[in-house]
């Protein structure tokens, strides 16, 4: 009893409120960062425990903002945090209950050798976007935070984006994202936080995704070729798989080569993209492969460029004709 008494005596103050923080540093959302807060510290709580056991974690933080997912992944007790915020009116903020946990703001790039990594994130949707198919890449090639291991992430999309990740085989939602996502992970869509809760609120509501990078990834090629599989097949979404998957190929042997590609892949060229599923996919990777060795330059083969090479060409000769028959009038 004594002793928990004593305990009480030396207890710190409590912490500022985010909406204290805001106010105490004038900290008003810029429109052109995107910045849309969250308040709610039940909501915040809610995401953060999406990332699972933080004990003696390591978290990177991308986006802290005034600190609202801060303070519930230091109260799960992470062993350090890197926070990346792009506006600096965050740090003095950031500070206070930084040192109040007793934690440290890791700011060096690298952490060392981290077994339990987290990256937790609301970002702006401008960058959550883009970065997941960076940190995908990552994590197929294992390097940056991936190459300590199977680092998870637990980020915030628009709604529709959320969908889109953790959209299966045969659904409406089903695109390139997909499975660039689920051949490398295993992703959740955790739950969805309605626009009003953010503050100010934006036009969308918005999904907590979890991803769990896999052992192996379902897909074993390099990133950029199952890209360049994936994009060309989701290329025309409501036509035949057969219509995107010609394009990989030069006008010159795309039949044959289409032909063979599906054929060695056994997948039937009626299916529309959505309908493609990771294994089929892997076969069609495998496939590729498999050509681009035994054709030189395949790899390479942008059939934009062909087009364009044949607009230009024929853009030439048609002015060669004008000047001949101005010539010859
Ligand atoms: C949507 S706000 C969320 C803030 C806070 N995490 C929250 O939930 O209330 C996004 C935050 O990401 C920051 N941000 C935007 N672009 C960034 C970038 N490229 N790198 C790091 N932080 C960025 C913004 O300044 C802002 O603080």
């Amino acid at each position: 009893m004594a002793a928990t008494q004593k305990l009480a005596c030396f207890r710190l103050p409590p912490l500022p409120t985010i909406k204290e923080i805001i106010k105490l540093y004038n900290l008003r959302a810029e429109k052109q960062l995107s910045q849309n807060f969250l308040l709610d510290m039940r909501l915040t709580d809610k995401i953060v425990r999406q990332a699972g056991n933080l004990k003696d974690a390591h978290v990177c933080e991308v986006g802290p903002g005034p600190g609202g997912l801060t303070r519930p992944i230091l109260k799960a007790g992470a062993a350090d945090l890197l926070v990346v915020e792009k506006d600096t009116r965050f740090i003095p903020g950031l500070q206070p209950f930084l040192e109040h946990e007793r934690f440290f703001m890791n700011v060096c790039v690298c952490i060392s050798v981290p077994p339990n990594l987290h990256i937790i994130g609301n970002l702006p949707f401008s960058v959550s976007t883009p970065l997941i198919i960076k940190w995908l890449e990552q994590m197929s090639n294992r390097t940056g935070c991936f190459m300590f291991g199977r680092t998870r992430l637990t980020l915030t999309f628009q709604k529709e984006v959320a969908e889109r990740l953790t959209a299966s085989t045969g659904s409406r939602q089903r695109s390139r994202l997909s499975v660039m996502a689920q051949y490398l992970c295993t992703v959740k869509n955790c739950f969805t936080i309605p626009g009003c809760a953010f503050v100010p609120k934006p036009n969308v509501d918005v999904g907590v995704v979890h991803f769990t990078p896999l052992a192996q990834p379902q897909i074993q090629q390099p990133f950029k070729l199952v890209e360049r599989i994936v994009k060309n097949a989701f290329q025309f979404r409501r036509k035949h798989c057969r219509r995107g998957l010609e394009m990989l190929f030069p006008e010159s042997q795309r039949q044959e080569l289409t032909e063979e590609l599906l054929c060695s892949a056994d997948v039937d060229p009626t299916l529309r993209p959505t309908e493609i599923s990771i294994s089929e996919f892997r076969a069609l990777a495998d496939a590729y492969s498999k050509l681009c060795e035994e054709n030189q330059g395949l790899i390479d083969y942008d059939f934009r460029e062909e087009l364009k090479l044949k607009h230009q060409a024929k853009r030439h000769i048609n002015s060669k004709l004008l000047k001949l028959s101005y010539s010859n009038p």
